[in-house]
């Protein structure tokens, strides 16, 4: 079942000879449980769509739809979370690890006993020791940080979650734990994903289509098997050959 699907989405940022197209005719979907794999270089337009795929901007022209209907930002708070590249952007500094994760539930109840009980399972999905709850994020390596920025979006049970350069500042032996984290909590939880990387390594990993664009359009949308084989647009397989 179709989960998000952008419908030739464009994007352009200002008018007449300045105008940026950020987006161009972008169409693809995310199935349920099904991560989807989005690369480019920098600039190709890939936080353009994630930005769109969460209905935090709409397109200039074209259509996202959530469940099938026309995506309301206000509908979905919940139901969609992104973590990003940099989790102290994510994290209060002077919250408690505990609220950070807590807080996107405390919008929706008001039972902190339950919130107290969530937050320590959520904790225990991401493999931190219950005492850690109590630090403040400067007190936490990288990897830590980012296991908190994923407690705190998976604490809603959010259907799709948006993972911008989620592991590109880690070390590559921290990388490759959040991202086996990332397809454990997947496989348990279901949830769709969008996995927005420059690294063409760390998306054949983890998605089961890749889409790649650049200058603002799709010019590659295969399923991961045919990643290596079948793609054929040259840019794309210069991507591939950069490692
Ligand atoms: N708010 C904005 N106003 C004007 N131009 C913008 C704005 N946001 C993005 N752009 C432009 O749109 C294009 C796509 O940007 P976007 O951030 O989506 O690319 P990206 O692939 O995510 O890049 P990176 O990997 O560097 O984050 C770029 O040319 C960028 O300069």
């Amino acid at each position: 079942m179709t989960l998000v699907e952008l419908d030739a989405v464009s994007v352009r940022f200002g008018t007449g000879a300045r105008a940026v197209h950020a987006m161009r005719e972008v169409s693809f979907s995310v199935d349920q449980g099904q991560t989807v794999g989005l690369v480019g270089e920098s600039g190709s337009g890939k936080s353009t769509a994630a930005s769109v795929a969460l209905g935090l901007r709409a397109p200039t022209t074209g259509a996202v739809r959530f469940d099938g209907q026309p995506l309301r930002r206000r509908r979905v708070a919940g139901e969609m979370q992104a973590v990003l590249q940099h989790p102290m952007w994510a994290l209060n500094p002077r919250m408690s690890v505990a609220a950070s994760i807590a807080e996107p539930l405390q919008v929706r109840t008001r039972d902190r006993a339950a919130v107290r009980a969530r937050v320590g399972e959520m904790l225990e999905q991401v493999a931190l020791a219950p005492e850690l709850g109590a630090r403040h994020p400067h007190e936490l390596s990288g990897g830590q940080r980012q296991r908190v920025a994923i407690a705190r979006a998976l604490i809603t049970s959010p259907r799709f979650i948006v993972f911008d350069e989620a592991v590109s500042a880690l070390d590559v032996s921290v990388q490759a734990q959040i991202l086996q984290l990332i397809q454990r909590l997947q496989a348990e939880h279901g949830f769709g994903a969008l996995f927005i990387s420059h690294d063409m390594a760390v998306v054949r990993y983890l998605a089961d289509r890749v889409v790649v664009m650049r200058g603002g359009e799709v010019v590659e949308d295969a399923g991961a098997a045919d990643v290596v084989a079948g793609f054929t647009h040259p840019y794309s397989r210069a991507l591939l050959e950069e490692r």
